[in-house]
């Protein structure tokens, strides 16, 4: 099939590709010149694991290819919507400026018959919204939501976990069966439904996921209270397959492009439509989540007799989770902003993320590797479990650093062991 993909971004530029490697002849399209330059050029604009070898395979068949000029959609018959939806700068909402705007430039090179697939996170009621503008021009719009997490974007839109449909006519759901056919295997769940529930499924499952991560984050708060280890408390009620273990993972907290925006989103869009209540919870789930980076502060500040002043601080991790060098709402870049705040001598380093991170905030420094990093620290703050970080050797690092103190922001080294080689280990709800 002939696709396009308005939006290149984390979302889209994995879709692009992973389309193209299914079979789709797929044209990229985005405003950012430098983004599709280096698209064009067979290279991953950010750091994804998968994405630079499925670039580099469709560059070569001309499966793929990326343009800014959105006229080149013409003739494409499907049309996916990547497009970003942040945080309104003026408050919770979304913004759907980009999403309209994209909605905007397509109009003209529609064709009937063609099929636009929203696929960005936009609050309920938004597809209805924009299937007014698509359908006088004889197209169609679904909503398919997407799932994917970084870090593992590639394999999650190879191989869906599930898919949603939002749509209005049977042809729309076989067009999408048409995309999706190599992607879905015979167990691959499949929900056809209306556009209100394809997007309230998305925005559903992220508050579900950034709730888990608060609710044990409180468990936290309580056993740092009590004394109790919020990690054993996770493997012991994870055990219970109604609960599960995964998501469960006590530490500085959830960031990125996705579950901070999107329950702050929600919540707004429910006090839009009249139903704040029913989701006021998302506010303490966000509170929560934001009192754990003040807390990997206030340890910074009380391992070091009481304030963080002129005082060498190594954050390790910028990213908002390993294997990305994404840095947006990420809790490490936050940490570390806040505690150069104070005064302290922070130097950070982050396997991929450190460029993004010094031009979002070059007051900070930053050092080029692991071991100009930990050189010198009073403390240490681990606040992304890198694999690097995860099986970094308590003796041996500390013998680089001033001082051995370890903060653990992610809950993911081994008090035991780092103890045992000298070090002052400070977990986050854990002994
Ligand atoms: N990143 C993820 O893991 C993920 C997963 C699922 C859903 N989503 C959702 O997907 C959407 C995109 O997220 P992202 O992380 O890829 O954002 P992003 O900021 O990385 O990418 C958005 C891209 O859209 C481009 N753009 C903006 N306006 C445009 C226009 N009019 N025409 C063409 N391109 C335009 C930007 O230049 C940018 O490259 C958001 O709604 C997000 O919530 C993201
Ligand atoms: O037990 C856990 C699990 C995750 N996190 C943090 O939660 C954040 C989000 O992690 P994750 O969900 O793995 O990353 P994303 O790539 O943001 O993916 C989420 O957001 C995407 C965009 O909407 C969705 O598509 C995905 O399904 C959803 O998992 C990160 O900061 C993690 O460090 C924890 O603190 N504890």
């Amino acid at each position: 099939m002939k696709m396009s993909v308005i939006g290149c971004g984390y979302l889209g530029a994995v879709h692009a590709a992973a389309m193209a490697s299914l079979g789709h002849e797929v044209v990229g399209i985005d405003v950012d010149p430098a983004k599709i330059e280096s698209l064009a050029a067979g290279k991953a604009p950010f750091y994804e694991p998968g994405l630079p070898e499925l670039l580099t395979e469709n560059h070569e068949t001309g499966q793929l290819r990326f343009s800014t000029d959105v006229s080149e959609v013409k003739g494409y018959g499907i049309h996916f919507i990547g497009v970003g939806t942040p945080q309104r700068r003026d408050g919770a909402g979304a913004d759907l400026t980009y999403v309209d705007a994209a909605v905007e430039g397509l109009l003209p090179h529609l064709s009937p018959g063609d099929l636009v697939v929203g696929k960005s996170t936009v609050p309920v009621g938004t597809a209805e919204r924009l299937a007014t503008l698509i359908e006088p021009t004889g197209a169609e719009l679904a909503w398919n939501p997407e799932f994917l997490r970084e870090g593992f974007a590639v394999k999650d839109t190879i191989e869906p976990d599930r898919l949603v449909y939002g749509v209005r006519s049977q042809r729309a759901v076989d067009l999408l069966d048409e995309v999706y056919a190599q992607a879905m295997s015979h167990d691959t769940p499949r929900i056809v439904t209306d556009y209100a529930t394809a997007e309230l499924v998305k925005t559903a499952a992220n508050a579900f996921l950034a709730t888990k991560i608060s609710f044990i984050n409180a468990m936290a708060e309580i056993a740092e209270s009590t004394g109790a280890d919020v990690t054993q408390l996770a493997d012991a009620i994870g055990h219970d397959v109604r609960i599960g273990r995964k998501f469960l993972n006590a530490g500085v907290g959830f960031g990125g492009g996705c579950l901070p925006k999107d329950i702050r989103a929600f919540a707004a869009r429910a006090e839009e439509i009249g139903r704040g209540e029913s989701v006021a919870f998302l506010k303490e789930v966000d509170a929560i989540n934001l009192r754990r980076r003040q807390r990997v502060i206030d340890l910074v500040k009380e391992v070091l007799g009481g304030s963080a002043y002129q005082r060498r601080v190594t954050v390790l991790g910028l990213a908002f989770k390993p294997d990305s060098d994404d840095i947006r709402d990420s809790p490490a870049l936050d940490v570390a902003v806040q505690l150069h705040g104070l005064g302290a001598d922070v130097v950070a380093w982050d396997p991929q993320a450190v460029d993004n991170a010094r031009a979002a905030h070059p007051q900070l420094a930053f050092a080029s590797g692991i071991d100009e990093a930990l050189e010198g620290a009073e403390a240490v703050v681990l606040a992304t479990e890198w694999p690097q970080f995860r099986d970094l050797d308590p003796a041996s690092t500390a013998a680089q650093v001033a001082s051995p103190v370890v903060i653990d922001g992610r809950n993911v080294l081994d008090p035991e062991a780092w103890r045992a080689a000298g070090w002052t280990y400070r977990g986050l709800g854990r002994p």
